[in-house]
């Protein structure tokens, strides 16, 4: 089953009818099976699902970190490349926010926070100038210049969300964002989330169990099975 598609405006995110599936052994796992999901700019999406419903499978689709065995991921109207120059390219315009951080434990949380820009062409002091304000955004600032590998999981994940958000990104993707964290941080973090879609203008998809991000998201949907359901119930939300 697929879900209704919202329009589509120039820098909007679109998948039509993509499908990925892995071989295990012999068995088939249709992790995305036929998902058409769309995202206009400034859209905030939410994607429940279940364990190994194929979110993260749909992320990195989305993000071209995969490539679908069938369908299409657009972004900008134009498909998104999975390999190659344009891929390069485009890697500096969509950020993801993947579970595994992947920071530079002996560099300072700033630094990690100011290694897209850096990679984007501008000077370390220009990167660090540029990123302090996000780590400060995701209440990091007492801690810019400890070692990454020296702060708690939750920090850890709030490096990573200042490195995301610090390069501008015209596609935010992000798998379980605020998993290592408490309830009143969870709920300062989504809302930053949103508020950078909203006042951006770009497409935010956030892969999530968290029950707070239902409140502040533009919609909701649920992976179950590899096809995609509008909404979601409350069970996947802990409320029954
Ligand atoms: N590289 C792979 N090879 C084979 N099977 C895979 C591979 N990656 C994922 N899968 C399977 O595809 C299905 C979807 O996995 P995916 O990680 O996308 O689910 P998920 O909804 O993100 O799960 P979780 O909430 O536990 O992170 C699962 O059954 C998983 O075991």
């Amino acid at each position: 089953m697929t879900a209704a598609a919202a329009p589509v405006g120039s820098a909007g995110l679109e998948l039509r009818d993509v499908v990925k599936h892995y071989r295990a052994g012999t068995e088939l796992v249709r992790a995305v099976d036929g998902v058409s999901l769309a995202l206009a700019p400034g859209e905030v999406v939410a994607l429940y699902g279940p364990s190994g419903a194929g979110k993260t499978t749909l992320l990195q689709l989305a993000a071209g970190l995969l490539a679908p065995d069938a369908g299409e991921v657009l972004f900008d109207g134009r498909p998104v490349p999975t390999s190659g120059e344009r891929h390069d390219r485009l890697r500096h315009e969509v950020s993801v926010i993947l579970q595994a951080t992947h920071l530079a434990p002996r560099e300072s949380a700033l630094d990690n926070a100011s290694v897209r820009l850096l990679a984007t062409g501008r000077s370390f002091r220009e990167a660090r100038r540029l990123a302090r304000p996000w780590l400060e955004r995701v209440g990091l600032e007492e801690r810019a210049d400890q070692p990454a590998g020296q702060l708690s999981m939750g920090e850890r994940q709030r490096v990573a969300i200042a490195r995301a958000l610090a390069s501008d990104p015209r596609l935010l993707l992000a798998d379980e964002p605020t998993a290592a964290l408490d309830s009143a941080r969870s709920r300062e973090i989504l809302q930053l989330l949103v508020d950078v879609g909203h006042h951006h203008r770009i497409p935010v998809l956030l892969v999530t169990h968290d029950p707070a991000a239902v409140d502040v998201v533009d919609r909701a949907h649920t992976l179950r099975d590899g096809s995609l359901l509008d909404g979601v119930d409350a069970t996947l939300l802990g409320l029954a």
